[in-house]
């Protein structure tokens, strides 16, 4: 959707929906920072309300990184993420890959080399790995893993003790008997504030086999979704540790299946952490939200 197609008297502007499995974001292609400069958690709650907006767990702002005072940036472009509820992120590894697949199929950046997009927690590079049906996947190397302290996390009535990862973004990764204990996850889990005073996403996970996990997540500002790339790397790093399989000489890589498919998760013998799973872009059109 070009941008020249913005209708200033009706104050309308494109949108772009997508998703990466089934987290699921509103992209806002603002290119040089003029529609959508004061984005307001207002507008942002409106667009993705699943009654009375177009729905999303968050919303992307597509921007250039010089319009954002980031003029020195690698990377041409800046992902602006907020969550549902209007709050910033640093980070979304599924919006991520879902940012680098609007960027290519838009012709705006070169595919047949990796996608830089800078972020709140610096640039990102991402690799195309297969392009079929309007979808593609990608890898993304989403940096070092910083592996803080134990805390406590608390859903339907039972504590579990959790790993503190920082994926850029805040995590608690709890591992539980079976993904039903933690019941509806309609609140917010339960959290040290000392540790997270800002929030938290909190990531409940299972074993499925050698290497192969499951989890359910509630995100700091969207409440539970069907996927959560950071928490996917979040969880892989803290499962690693608990096997002892964290990497020396070669990389390790775990299948993290979520409600909504499946991301597979490396931890390089050099300490970064590699995403991978799909990018779908399903709609688009304008809006007046
Ligand atoms: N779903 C995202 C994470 C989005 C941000 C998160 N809710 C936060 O507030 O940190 C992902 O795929 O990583």
């Amino acid at each position: 959707m070009p941008e020249s197609s913005i209708d200033r008297a009706r104050q309308t502007y494109p949108f772009v929906k997508g998703h990466g499995t089934e987290n699921d974001f509103v992209l806002l292609p603002d290119h040089d920072g003029t529609i959508h400069g004061d984005l307001s958690a207002e507008r942002v709650r409106a667009l993705c309300d699943r009654r009375a907006g177009i729905g999303g767990d968050g919303v992307m702002r597509v921007v250039r990184s010089a319009a954002v005072g980031r003029p020195l940036s690698v990377a041409t472009w800046f992902m602006d993420y907020r969550n549902s509820d209007g709050s910033v992120s640093e980070m979304c590894g599924n919006g991520v890959r879902v940012f680098a697949h609007h960027l290519v199929t838009e012709g705006l950046v070169d595919a047949a080399v990796p996608v830089v997009v800078d972020t709140r927690d610096g640039v990102k590079t991402i690799t195309v790995d297969t392009v079929a049906d309007g979808g593609a996947t990608y890898t993304v190397d989403m940096g070092p893993a910083k592996v803080l302290g134990q805390t406590t996390v608390g859903a339907n009535g039972v504590t579990w003790p959790a790993q503190h990862v920082d994926m850029g973004n805040p995590h608690a990764v709890a591992f539980v008997s079976s993904l039903q204990v933690v019941g509806t996850l309609v609140d917010p889990p339960a959290r040290d504030r000392g540790v997270y005073p800002d929030g938290v996403n909190v990531e409940f996970v299972v074993r499925r086999g050698e290497r192969h996990v499951a989890m359910r997540v509630h995100e700091r500002g969207s409440g539970e979704t069907r996927s959560c790339g950071t928490g996917a790397c979040a969880v892989m790093v803290a499962a690693a540790l608990a096997d002892g399989a964290r990497p020396e000489g070669d990389d390790v890589t775990y299948r993290v299946d979520v409600p909504g498919g499946t991301l597979h998760v490396t931890w390089t013998a050099d300490e970064r952490v590699l995403l991978t799973g799909p990018a779908v872009l399903v709609a688009r059109g304008t809006t007046d939200l």
